[in-house]
């Protein structure tokens, strides 16, 4: 049996985030990225971190945020981990002092292990599909192939995710944990309790024949 843990993001209401809890989620995700359709407001931040019961892993996500801005965020709302969404270097990523995962959207072309090598500083990676222009949450997967099955940093594999495809994505990839958004939605941002239990039983499922 292995664990394979599931992380929900872009949460932006209270009764998803519990969902997502009381589907046996271990982690939420919550977008601080204003362009996108899953955006929260420090407010909203802080009313769902506010309710959450003890145990769940609460992650900020970030694209190209200047880091006064970062510093403004977690003073008003205390994330456990940072996740970097855009062209951040680890300089800037290891700036905040913060643990954290690079997110970094993978291409054939790419020699992955490196981009992965060039993050010494990150606690794990998340590995998403590389859309041009959109730097996360496409709802799109990618050739999970592309994966080595050796990598420096615990994988986070995303990208196009449901219920139903995520037994083989495990299987094939053998991640540290999954990440959905778009795959538990019943519109953008708002979640369908329904599919987040499903995403999640299904994690389990496959972890415990592994
Ligand atoms: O969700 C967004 O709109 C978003 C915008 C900018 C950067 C990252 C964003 N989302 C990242 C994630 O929440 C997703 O979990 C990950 O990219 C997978 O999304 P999906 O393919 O929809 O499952």
């Amino acid at each position: 049996m292995s664990v394979v843990r599931s992380k929900i993001c872009g949460i932006t209401r209270l009764e998803d985030a519990l969902a997502a809890v009381a589907a046996g989620a271990d982690a939420i995700g919550l977008v601080f990225y204003a362009r996108s359709p899953r955006a929260v407001s420090v407010q909203q931040a802080q009313a769902i971190l506010a309710g959450l019961p003890p145990f769940v892993t609460t992650v900020g996500l970030f694209v190209d945020m200047p880091q006064h801005e970062i510093e403004a965020v977690l003073a008003a709302v205390p994330l456990d981990l940072l996740q970097f969404h855009g062209n951040e270097r680890a300089a800037d990523c290891d700036a905040l002092a913060r643990p954290y995962i690079k997110a970094l959207r993978v291409r054939a072309e790419d020699d992955v292990a490196a981009l992965v090598d060039a993050y010494p500083g990150a606690r794990a990676v998340l590995l998403d599909t590389y859309v041009d222009g959109v730097p996360g949450g496409t709802g799109q997967a990618f050739d999970w192939a592309l994966v080595p099955a050796v990598l420096s940093k615990p994988v986070i594999l995303a990208g196009g995710l449901t219920a139903d495809n995520v037994p083989a994505a495990i299987t094939q990839v053998r991640p540290y944990a999954v990440d959905v958004s778009g795959g538990v939605e019943a519109s953008k941002g708002i979640k369908d309790a329904a599919k987040v239990k499903d995403f999640v039983r299904a994690v389990r499922a496959v972890g415990e024949l592994m």
